[in-house]
């Protein structure tokens, strides 16, 4: 590591976030280094194609394809690379040689988060991703350490910005959903492959970097039960709004004394609950803790600048703690986890059934309910007079996940039902 008050900045990625992040360095350089207390001095920025075009124009001299050069050279390494490899390889190697690294990679720290960070601890080094969640959001820093004292029950919340841009449009014109993927992508909020936002994979990724942080645990993503937004239809969207619900992909995080459970799936929630109004591609997450209570964060959730903005805070604050010659503060236990199976789970259900409408069809049909000790908030039908199908829409109590599961096999299997139409859990209060 160089002795002098100026810190070597490698730079690994230029696109969405890269390039911005590159432009705040260049740009801000005199009010970072006030704010560092030691200047940044960006070495070069590693890229897959030197002369691609960029968002942002920046200093053809600072383009290299040798990451492994920069790196080496670097007392900060910004990586905005994205995916496992060759990502992996390079934070592993700028933090075994010490160097602090600060990314916005949520799949692999939830991936590997648990290995790197012993690999940043057992080298002296700093590993930080406050962009991998939320994106503008400050929010991990606010778990690991503004809560740190108290105990967080939940974390639920918007954490993907393409889906709720998605859903959001779905919602208000009635859009089709692939036009307005194709509008998420253009506007660089999506990933390098899409499907890991609609697929949910992006917001499981982020459900276990705020689980392991909020319960001071490892959990990986592949941990998370998940389920994405290809699913829901715009018929979904139109009977959840004139229900007076909305459909939010959310990501849950939860810890009660029968263990820990973390799920992303696309809910309903009341157009009255702070989350329906989390518009467009803005995230929010709320925190429940024992002493603190009910918190909210709320911002943009994705794109070039907001993200750049939380991976330059980051930078600032790996590059004061170089400059002050601070001790590394003790990382969060790692306890071990008892994660709850999915079917354990309790959550309400929303179901949408087509039925024969004839004599006592409501009847046998809360008799299912029942039979599996599923008790019904409400259930409205919709039409049926005079022609013989009828929508009926059934909202449960809280059952476990079992339960309600194996309710809805039991009213796919009865006579008087054609089709179950739509199965939506319902979140909030
Ligand atoms: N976009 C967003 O809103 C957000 C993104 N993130 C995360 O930030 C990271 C970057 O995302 P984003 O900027 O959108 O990604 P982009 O796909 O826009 O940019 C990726 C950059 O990495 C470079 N790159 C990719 N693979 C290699 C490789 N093997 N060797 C060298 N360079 C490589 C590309 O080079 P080239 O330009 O030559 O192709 C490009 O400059 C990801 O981890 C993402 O999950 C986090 C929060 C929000
Ligand atoms: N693809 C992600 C980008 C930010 O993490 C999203 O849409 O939220």
């Amino acid at each position: 590591m160089s002795g002098e008050k100026s810190l070597k900045v490698a730079l690994l990625g230029a696109g969405t976030v890269g390039a911005q992040t590159a432009r705040i360095l260049l740009d801000d350089a005199q009010a970072l280094a006030e704010r560092s207390g030691v200047s940044l001095e960006l070495i070069g920025i590693a890229v897959r194609t030197v002369d691609a075009k960029r968002d942002v124009q920046l200093p053809a001299e600072l383009f290299t394809t040798d990451a492994n050069a920069l790196i080496d050279q670097a007392d900060v390494v910004i990586e905005l690379l994205g995916g496992l490899q060759p990502a992996g390889d390079y934070i592993a190697r700028a933090l075994s040689r010490g160097a602090s690294v600060v990314t916005g990679n949520k799949a692999l720290i939830a991936a590997e988060g648990a290995r790197l960070n012993a690999l940043a601890a057992a080298n002296g080094a700093q590993l930080r991703y406050e962009a991998a969640v939320a994106g503008a959001i400050p929010i991990l820093r606010p778990i690991a350490d503004s809560l740190a004292g108290d105990h967080i029950t939940k974390v639920m919340g918007i954490v993907n910005g393409t889906t709720n841009f998605i859903l959001d449009a779905m919602d208000s014109t009635g859009a089709a959903f692939a036009d307005v993927l194709a509008e998420a992508q253009a506007l660089g909020y999506a990933e390098a492959d899409p499907t890991a936002d609609v697929g949910g994979h992006d917001a499981a990724a982020k459900a276990a970097i705020l689980a392991s942080l909020a319960f001071h645990t490892t959990v990986s993503s592949d941990q998370v039960h998940t389920e994405g937004i290809t699913q829901v239809t715009a018929e979904d969207v139109a009977a959840a709004a004139d229900a007076g619900y909305v459909i939010k992909l959310l990501a849950i995080a939860q810890k009660d004394e029968a263990g820990v459970s973390v799920r992303v799936y696309p809910s309903l929630i009341k157009r009255s609950h702070p989350l329906a109004s989390v518009r467009g591609a803005f995230n929010a997450v709320f925190v429940e803790a024992e002493n603190a209570g009910d918190l909210m964060f709320y911002g943009a959730g994705a794109g070039g600048n907001p993200t750049a903005s939380a991976v330059m805070g980051d930078v600032v604050a790996v590059a004061r703690q170089l400059a002050a010659g601070a001790p590394l503060p003790n990382g969060s236990a790692d306890l071990p986890v008892n994660l709850l199976d999915f079917d354990q789970i309790t959550t309400r259900y929303w179901i949408g059934l087509s039925i024969t409408d004839q004599p006592g069809v409501l009847a046998r049909v809360a008799d299912v309910f029942g039979t599996h000790g599923v008790s019904i908030e409400s259930m409205i039908q919709h039409g049926g007079e005079g022609s013989e199908a009828a929508s009926l829409r059934i909202l449960t109590h809280l059952g476990t996940e079992a339960a309600l599961r194996t309710t809805v096999e039991a009213l796919e299997a009865l006579d008087v039902v054609n089709t179950v139409t739509s199965v939506m859990r319902v979140e909030g209060n």
